[in-house]
């Protein structure tokens, strides 16, 4: 009998135990969607398509389908000036409000997508941190640095690297009427501005140009970790999971062989050695950071960034350009025109690299810079900024509730035919020669903005300058450019970053004009 009542009472207890469950469940359940209705609710009023105002993934498919940039642009030019992109995302299409999000007076902060761009687990860049104090405090240490104050410029840097890639071409691709060899610019694009950054980060390039290889199969491993990046980018929430065991071994570590892993490891190696005790002080953006209290886990993360931030984007500025160069020949040959002009009057020297101060003194190649930037924007992600807490924010009209993501379409901002005309689509440098000082300076304010904007903005914009103003001339000067397949110059998928494959040019020698 007594067994039989502590039967019926562990049946009792079991069935207490399971009604709590579901109970808990259920009240999980409700809790979750009565916080996804709030969530919905708050943004009700902002135009936009339905489904996107459910779920993020309508944007996740749209990234993978590589196209991402077109559509945020469709929405924006279906639904309006501030469109609701997500459930708790909205995005606008023109300068003020960027300005007005990146502006230090309006306190916005970081949006959740900038933890995607940690490179190590639980440790922060300038560029990932969401913390503003940290932020600010960092962007202030490393500011000369980036300037290129403290250690002789980057001029010396930039010509090592542009003979590199004159050597490279010298060496295996130059055409003939007789011999055909071809070159995938793409990748060589992202090999000159690969050695570009370690040349100035270490004093040393990595050799992509020299060995013309994709070392520590960087390249090969960042396209294969972009599905990844995208998720987390795109599904901010996850961001943080992916800096937790067992998502946490996915990234790249310094005892990695290839890839960003070894990136990692290469940059420690550099940092301890540039710490030890009888170590001598560099001319380089290291010292500079080190100067200025950077501590050495911080050093490490900074330098990575460097190579994750300032690579593909400059890569994408100059093979995009070149490109819509090859296809608008008036634009080509005023160019060459230009340089040719300038070396015949002595204003470029005839045997060494084109100065920063030279090329900035040609009117149509920083046109041709400008240009380039405009028309096809090298970042073209939301990099989403958070209405800050207290009472929201009104954009275009409607009211933001603090915590709402507010993302860019710089696309559309580069494209806008209110800004930049009727022929906005086109690629015409000439725009830029404009008599009209009005019409110039909102031109120039509006691209400005592919490099983002006041206290977000990008630190590595000087040296980008300086490249493009190189490397065009430096190329033009010496060599005729076509494409192998004019049906298919280039392939393209944008996933808030591009990635460029098979973009096959034929190189010739200029027969005039040249040094
Ligand atoms: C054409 C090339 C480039 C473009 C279009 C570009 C664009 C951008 C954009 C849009 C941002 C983010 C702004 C925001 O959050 O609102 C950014 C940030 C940043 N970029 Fe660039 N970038 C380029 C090249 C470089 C290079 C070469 C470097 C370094 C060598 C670099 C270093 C950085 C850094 C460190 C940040 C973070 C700034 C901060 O957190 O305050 N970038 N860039």
């Amino acid at each position: 009998m007594a067994f039989l009542h502590l039967g019926v009472m562990e049946l009792t207890t079991a069935s207490q135990g399971l009604q709590v469950l579901v109970l808990g469940a259920g009240v999980f359940i409700v809790i979750t969607i009565f916080r996804y209705f709030l969530t919905w609710y708050r943004l009700r009023h902002v135009p936009g398509p339905f489904l996107n105002s459910l779920t993020t993934l309508i944007q996740l498919k749209k990234v993978f389908d590589g196209e991402y940039h077109l559509y945020l642009n469709g929405l924006a030019q279906k639904y309006g000036p501030l469109v609701r992109i997500g459930p708790n995302e909205v995005m606008f299409s023109d300068p003020d409000t960027l300005r007005r999000c990146s502006a230090v007076r309006y306190e916005y902060s970081r949006g959740p997508f900038f933890e995607a761009l940690r490179a190590s687990p639980n440790k922060d860049h300038v560029f990932s941190t969401r913390d503003e104090n940290f932020h600010k405090e960092l962007r202030g240490k490393m500011g000369p640095g980036y300037a290129g104050q403290e250690n002789g410029g980057f001029e010396r840097s930039l010509d090592k690297i542009i003979h590199a890639l004159i050597d490279l071409i010298e060496r295996k691709y130059i055409s003939t009427d007789t011999e055909y060899r071809p070159i995938e610019f793409s990748d060589r694009a992202s090999y000159f501005t690969l050695d570009v950054i370690s040349e100035i980060a270490y004093g040393e390039p990595f050799g992509f140009l020299k060995n013309d290889q994709d070392m520590f199969g960087y390249l090969e491993q960042s396209h294969k970790a972009l599905p990844f990046m995208i998720v987390l980018g795109t599904l901010p929430g996850l961001s943080n999971w992916k800096d937790m065991w067992p998502l946490s071994l996915l990234m790249p570590s310094e005892k990695d062989k290839f890839g960003m892993g070894y990136m990692l490891g290469f940059a420690t190696k550099f940092i301890d050695k540039r710490l030890a005790p009888d170590a001598k002080p560099g001319r380089d953006i290291i010292q500079s950071f080190i100067n200025h209290g950077l501590p050495r886990d911080q050093l490490v993360q900074e330098i990575t960034l460097q190579i994750l931030a300032g690579s593909d984007t400059t890569a994408t500025a100059i093979r995009m350009t070149l490109l819509y160069l090859i296809a608008t020949p008036p634009a080509l040959r005023r160019l060459v025109r230009e340089i040719d002009d300038a070396i015949a009057e002595g204003k470029i020297s005839s045997d060494k690299i084109i100065t920063t101060a030279q090329a900035n003194a040609l009117p149509f190649l920083q046109a041709v810079v400008r240009e380039g930037l405009r028309i096809f924007p090298p970042a073209t992600g939301l990099v989403g900024k958070e209405v800050p807490k207290g009472s929201g924010d009104t954009v275009h009209r409607y009211y933001l509730p603090p915590g709402t993501i507010v993302g860019q379409n710089i696309w559309g901002i580069c494209r806008s035919k209110d800004i930049f005309g009727d022929d906005a689509n086109q690629f015409r440098p000439e725009r830029w020669l404009t008599n009209d000082e009005d019409n110039l300076r909102a031109m120039a304010d509006a691209q400005e903005l592919v490099f983002g904007y006041g206290k977000y903005q990008c630190l590595g914009k000087q040296l980008v300058r300086m490249e493009l103003g190189k490397v065009f001339v430096e190329l033009l000067r010496r060599y005729d450019f076509s494409v192998v397949e004019a049906t298919k110059p280039v392939s393209l998928r944008n996933a808030a970053t591009w990635v460029t494959k098979d973009l096959w040019l034929k190189i010739t020698r200029r027969t005039a004009g040249g040094v």
